[in-house]
């Protein structure tokens, strides 16, 4: 059979590689402007704090070629070729589509790698995708919006919530907290509906594992004077001790799929500085990464979405 080469652009948030790109980086999230000193020197000490730097950009490259090796497995009339495209730092998003050009490829089929879809995030991914191959004439792009539901994915959360319950003595005493990267509330004016989705996974991951002790909370904000979606996971943990004195606390950051500064410093250093301090558990169920069936979460995604266009 002829296979139909299909371009499967994977689309990350991107880490620095080493201390030197942190500010390159850096300057990129922040639109061009550079970090003051003071700024720079205080994530470069977070990622000190989590071994020096980001395990990140190799969990994503790992992430990106064991999913195309996956559907080549699975699919037989296509060829998939993985192009890794990133929003901060090579390659970027527009580097992908352009690559993918030049090897003549003019169908592609794109993912996020965060499950939820929000106007700062997933359709800024998605937009810049678009616009570069409208620019150069480039494949179709076919991209996936959002899979915070997909059965595979609830699954894999309500497994790693239930392994983690059977380690906790009273687990009648605990409370999990489903998590995302907090956003500025004004996204809401608009209808952005990633706090919707948020809520949505966390009832079908809840109702999948059997617990009804949980709660929502928002993680990682940014350092800007505006207001932020809240409660904010260290704040939340407070609330939750005063209010039912739970004696451990399970973080489930599902907004995220890998180990990276969000996971390993926001919740694994700064929610058990809290929890420490309240004298109660620390729980955090491993992260996606890539893991098989996490792969196989990913490439039902895929496969979902070019069904839809059969
Ligand atoms: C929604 C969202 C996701 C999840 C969806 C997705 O994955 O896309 C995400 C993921 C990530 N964010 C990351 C890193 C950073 N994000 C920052 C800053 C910001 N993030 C924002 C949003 C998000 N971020 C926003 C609104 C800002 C404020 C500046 C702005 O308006 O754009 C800063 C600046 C300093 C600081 O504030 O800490 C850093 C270093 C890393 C890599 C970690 C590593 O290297 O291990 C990852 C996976
Ligand atoms: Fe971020």
């Amino acid at each position: 059979m002829m296979k139909k080469k299909t371009g499967l652009l994977v689309m990350a948030y991107g880490t620095p590689r080493s201390k030197e790109e942190i500010e390159p980086y850096y300057t990129h999230i922040r639109h061009g402007r550079k970090p003051s000193e003071e700024a720079l020197e205080d994530l470069t000490n977070r990622y000190e704090a989590i071994g020096g730097i980001s395990p990140l950009a190799k969990i994503t490259e790992d992430q990106a070629s064991k999913l195309e090796s996956f559907l080549n497995e699975v699919v037989e009339d296509r060829e998939f070729k993985a192009y890794l495209g990133l929003k901060h730092i090579d390659p970027f998003i527009e580097d992908a589509v352009t690559k993918m050009k030049e090897d003549g490829i003019e169908e592609a089929v794109s993912i996020v790698l965060a499950p939820h879809f929000s106007t700062f995030s997933v359709k800024s991914y998605n937009g810049r995708a678009k616009e570069e191959s409208e620019k150069i004439n480039g494949p179709t792009i076919q991209s996936v919006e959002s899979w915070y539901k997909e059965p595979k994915f609830i699954q894999y959360w309500s497994n790693q919530i239930k392994k983690t319950m059977e380690q906790i003595s009273n687990p009648e005493k605990s409370c999990v907290i489903f998590s995302a990267h907090s956003l500025p509330e004004k996204i809401l004016q608009n209808g952005d509906p990633y706090p919707e989705q948020l809520r949505e996974t966390a009832e079908l991951i809840a109702k999948e594992a059997g617990i009804n002790q949980y709660e929502i909370g928002w993680q990682s904000e940014g350092n800007t004077p505006e207001p932020w979606l809240g409660p904010d996971v260290q704040d939340l943990t407070r609330t939750l001790f005063e209010n039912h004195g739970y004696t451990s606390i399970v973080y489930c950051p599902v907004g995220f799929v890998a180990d990276h500064l969000e996971v390993l410093f926001d919740n694994d250093y700064e929610c058990k500085v809290v929890t420490d301090e309240l004298g109660i558990d620390y729980y955090r169920p491993e992260m996606p990464n890539s893991k098989p069936e996490f792969i196989e979460c990913l490439a039902t995604v895929i496969q979902k979405k070019l069904a839809e266009s059969k």
